[in-house]
């Protein structure tokens, strides 16, 4: 008879492959330190491992040197065979020599249909298993028989489609508590807002003396659709201007600020606060100059954007913060086939911690995201196009004026200062996810440290 699997006997046999199994994926951020071991958060057995198929969702606490804190914890799916069939290679994680699972085979579960079917039909059927809890909207049906297929898109999360019907976005990365990803849609659908997709399902795991972790959020999926980047990308390389989808683009999220305004608590931004937002931005610039050293002989210039917000009377304009989304960019931005946008992913940036994400926000943040957006979209060309960008970024504001009554150009200080927070924050995300991407951040530094017009809608 085989040997019962328990919770240490399978991290034991599970520890040494993904030890180096995890630090290669995408969505893996601790990448440049070593893994040196995990310990569980949640284990549970989806399908037992004796059979054809086992499957195991495992939430577990990695841990790494010179990290702060205990370590973050990650979401798996790991599924189990004896061996497994051409299709699935890209999934192998490895061979587990000892144990109770000895001899068999553990791979990424998601690339097979089965383990993601599991998964879809514990959210129809609002089950419990373990600590996992799935819960679906009661006014939504999900239809069965639906077959799953893996996004192969860079990604920091992983998202599975059913069918062509629902996508299913499973967090990473996850923290205790409320998720900006789940709460935002949620909170958006009972407004009316038809700009984001209505979160169909979701699943939590509910951990002694923790709040509960969102670990996945279904929606419906928007067929035919393109995001912002492919469809700036392809006009670029046309020699098309994008000036009308940026105008349209600007509406939608107007129309997304206008609804999260009315949904959840706004409040008036005082100097304290503006304090407090531009010191911020000095502590994450501080950070990043030490994290990469290109950026050393532009700070100076860059922290005069910040000073500026400082001042009584940046703007003489009472500002308000809201909920916004948080790290727009045309990435998140889907075009349906009958022409209308969508906003999706609303996480936050990955890096910043849960709380700070779901603080109310000037809208102009993401305002600034989106045309630093554009700004990368051109630069990432040969040769680069700052016109077309300098086309996209006002066509984008005056589309936003259009639905939001106030051009957020008018708001230069503030656009200005989270432009450049956000270039900050682009230039260390892609130093540390794709160092080949460095140059397209660095590019707008240079001009935003300089004041460079070129920079500016
Ligand atoms: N509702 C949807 N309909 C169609 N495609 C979607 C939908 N939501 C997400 N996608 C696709 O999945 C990709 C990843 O989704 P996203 O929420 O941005 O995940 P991540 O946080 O991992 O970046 C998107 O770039 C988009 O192509
Ligand atoms: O994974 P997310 O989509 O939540 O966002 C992260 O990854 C993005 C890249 O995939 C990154 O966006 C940066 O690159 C985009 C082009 O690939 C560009 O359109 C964005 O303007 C630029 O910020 C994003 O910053 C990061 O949080």
């Amino acid at each position: 008879m085989a040997d019962p699997v328990t919770t240490p006997s399978l991290l034991d046999s599970l520890a040494p492959l993904l030890r180096t199994w995890l630090p290669r994926q995408r969505w893996f951020s601790g990448k440049g330190r070593p893994v040196t071991g995990f310990s569980p958060v949640a284990v549970t057995e989806l399908l037992p491992p004796h059979g054809r198929l086992g499957l195991y969702h495992l939430l577990l606490r990695v841990h790494q040197p010179d990290v702060r804190g205990p370590g973050d914890v990650y979401q798996f799916l790991i599924g189990v065979r004896e061996a497994l069939p051409p299709r699935l290679a890209p999934a192998l994680i490895g061979h587990v020599d000892e144990g109770p699972l000895a001899g068999r085979t553990v791979y990424e579960a998601l690339y097979d249909p089965r383990p993601a079917e599991v998964l879809l039909e514990a959210l129809r059927t609002r089950a419990r298993i373990g600590s996992l809890r799935f819960d679906r909207d009661p006014g939504h049906d999900i239809r069965t028989g639906l077959v799953a297929r893996l996004i192969t898109a860079e990604q920091s999360n992983s998202s599975v489609v059913y069918g062509d019907t629902f996508i299913l976005k499973l967090l990473r990365r996850v923290v205790p508590g409320v998720n900006p990803d789940l709460e935002i849609p949620l909170a958006l659908a009972r407004e009316g807002c038809p700009r984001v997709p209505a979160p169909t399902a979701w699943a939590r795991a509910e951990v002694e003396h923790e709040e509960p972790y969102v670990l996945a959020v279904l929606q419906p999926f928007v067929r035919g659709a393109a995001d912002g980047w492919e469809l700036a990308l392809r006009e670029l390389a046309k020699g098309e201007d994008f000036v009308a989808e940026a105008c349209a683009l600007g509406r939608a999220t107007a129309e997304v600020h206008t609804a999260l305004a009315r949904a959840l608590p706004t409040v008036t931004l005082g100097h304290a606060q503006l304090r407090a937002l531009s010191e911020g931005m000095r502590q994450r610039l501080g950070a990043a100059v030490q994290a990469v050293p290109a950026l050393r002989p532009y700070e100076e210039g860059l922290r005069q954007a910040y000073a500026d917000l400082d001042r009584p009377a940046a703007g003489g304009h009472a500002w308000t913060a809201q909920r916004i989304h948080g790290d727009l960019h045309l990435g998140q931005c889907l075009r349906a086939a009958d022409g209308t946008w969508s906003l999706i992913d609303f996480e936050g940036e990955p890096a910043r911690p849960l709380a700070e994400r779901r603080l109310p926000q000037p809208p102009v943040r993401d305002i600034a995201g989106m045309l630093r957006s554009f700004d990368y979209a051109a630069h990432s060309v040969r040769p680069p196009a700052p016109d077309w960008a300098r086309g996209c970024r006002a066509a984008y504001c005056a589309g936003y004026a259009q639905v939001a009554g106030r051009d957020p150009r008018t708001d230069a200080v503030l656009l200005r200062a989270f432009e450049t927070d956000k270039a900050v924050y682009e230039v260390l995300y892609e130093a540390r996810h794709r160092p080949d991407w460095l140059p397209v951040p660095l590019s707008a530094i240079r001009r935003l440290a300089a004041s460079d017009q070129e920079a500016r809608p």
